[in-house]
């Protein structure tokens, strides 16, 4: 495994601790039920334990998914195309990793490319394979700039991510308007104000 795979799959689990099995994960649900107040063996709830491990599954795919591969096909053929690509508007479904309660968002990610292009469901397929992880926000905004910008050596890279964190809106502090903004800018964009100024006007643009 080289560098680059190794700091963006993140395989965090450690590996001499073998993964629990299902079973086990299952069974750690039921601990939380109990913890919760509730009977793990009442009828409504005898289903649950095997929902949230599936629940799990889908919630932290990324940990699965390589955004080096995701990055790997390029396209040359785009007559010299070297302006900004930028998709806005890019859902994010993550969870926070101080309390595994949602993050819930958009981001914007923009990158100026060197001769070479990716399909563009790749970008938003990255942002995907960081933010279905335990997170922080501006963990998951600088991976997201540095799988690019590894991968693809373009010009620059800009990442703007606004989310709100249900651990601070749900609970603890209960500030149900709160939004986080996180940005990362790597090359062109970090040296020039007026390249980051446009893609934070056009980050602004209304969804259609
Ligand atoms: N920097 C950062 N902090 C986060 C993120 N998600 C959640 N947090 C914060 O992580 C902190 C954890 O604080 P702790 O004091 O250890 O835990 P806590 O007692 O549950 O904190 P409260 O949420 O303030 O009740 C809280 O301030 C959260 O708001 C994130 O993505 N980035
Ligand atoms: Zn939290």
């Amino acid at each position: 495994m080289d560098a680059m795979t190794d700091k963006t799959t993140l395989a965090a689990a450690p590996a001499d601790t073998p993964r629990p099995t299902r079973e086990q994960a299952e069974e750690a649900v039921r601990t939380l039920i109990r913890w919760a107040g509730d009977d793990p063996r009442r009828e409504g709830l005898i289903e649950t334990p095997k929902r949230v491990v599936k629940a799990y599954e889908e919630w932290f795919r990324g940990y699965h998914e390589d955004p080096v591969q995701i990055l790997g096909k390029r396209f040359e053929d785009v007559q010299g195309y070297d302006d900004m690509v930028m998709l806005t508007h890019i859902d994010v479904e993550s969870h926070c990793e101080h309390h595994i309660a949602p993050i819930l968002g958009t981001a914007c990610v923009a990158y100026l490319p060197d001769r070479a292009v990716v399909g563009i469901s790749k970008i938003a397929k990255v942002v995907e394979a960081f933010s279905k992880r335990l997170q922080t926000q501006e963990t998951m905004t600088a991976q997201i700039a540095d799988a690019i910008n590894d991968a693809m050596a373009p010009r620059g890279v800009a990442v703007f991510v606004d989310a709100k964190h249900q651990c601070m809106t749900t609970r603890g502090v209960h500030h149900p308007h709160v939004s986080t903004i996180t940005t990362t800018f790597t090359g062109e964009f970090k040296a020039n104000a007026e390249l980051r100024e446009r893609f934070m006007r056009l980050c602004e643009q209304p969804r259609r």
